[in-house]
């Protein structure tokens, strides 16, 4: 990797809900600067993994280092945002400058031109007068993502930002999500598709709490490791048992 700067090591991070530990001992390096993707199958933790990078979910024992003395923006998955909010498509994106404003502080001239380039990045800026509520669920989640990018914070924290969108949507948050990158930024998104997966720098993979594997998505995502995490079959073979050792 070419960047010298050190990224964000999550180092024996245990985390849960009341009694139950859905993070066991996980640690985990998140490179500056690059894209990765947080993969696994369904209840591996991945959100609550991106909840206690954000600092929504205490971790109950373990630490976080690397994080820099900006907060980082979240975009959440669709589902947890209202689309009753009598909000404009503009304006929600907007409030991605309340970070350097605050909510009562006018726009700068510097404030509208981030905005009009997020919706445009996204491609949302036909749609930007319209009411949230009135746009479709893919055009929604583009504004979230629009709105997390208009933040400019140097870590940037997505759960699904391209869950149940059509393949050019899926491109547009692929290529802000890099533009993002290449900017600067710190970019961790959790994702349930491989092939998202295989576009981002680098990966970790959890399965029932725990880091199965990470590293470049190249190397980790071989038919044995995606066979054995989601417990499918590899072309040719049996499927892999659940706790059977590789190997
Ligand atoms: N608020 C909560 N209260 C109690 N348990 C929770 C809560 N949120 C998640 N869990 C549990 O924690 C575990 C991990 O959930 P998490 O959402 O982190 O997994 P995930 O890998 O993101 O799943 P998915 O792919 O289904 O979105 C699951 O067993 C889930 O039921």
């Amino acid at each position: 990797m070419s960047d010298s700067v050190p990224g964000i090591t999550v180092r024996e991070v245990s985390a849960g809900y009341g009694p139950v530990r859905v993070l066991d001992q996980v640690t985990a390096e998140i490179p500056h600067r690059r894209v990765t993707a947080i993969l696994g199958p369904n209840g591996a933790g991945k959100s609550s993994l991106l909840n206690v990078i954000a600092g929504t979910l205490p971790a109950t024992s373990g630490t976080i280092l690397g994080l820099g003395p900006r907060p980082p923006a979240y975009v959440p998955q669709r589902s947890e945002v209202s689309d009753a909010l009598p909000i404009t498509v503009r304006a929600t994106v907007a409030m991605g400058r309340w970070a350097h404003r605050g909510p009562w502080r006018r726009l700068t001239r510097a404030d509208r031109a981030v905005i009009d380039d997020c919706l445009a990045e996204l491609g949302i800026s036909d749609l930007a007068e319209r009411q949230l509520g009135a746009v479709s669920g893919g055009q929604r989640q583009r504004a979230l993502v629009a709105q997390g990018l208009a933040q400019q914070a140097d870590l940037l924290l997505l759960d699904e930002p391209a869950a149940g969108l059509d393949l050019s949507a899926r491109s547009l948050i692929d290529d802000a999500l890099r533009g993002a990158r290449d900017r600067g930024t710190t970019v961790v998104r959790v994702t349930h598709d491989l092939e998202a997966a295989h576009e981002a720098d680098h990966c970790v993979l959890l399965r029932e709490g725990r880091v199965m594997a990470q590293g470049d998505p190249a190397t980790v995502l071989d038919a044995d490791t995606i066979s054995l995490a989601w417990n499918v079959p590899t072309p040719g073979r049996p499927a892999a048992r659940r706790g059977t050792p590789a190997g």
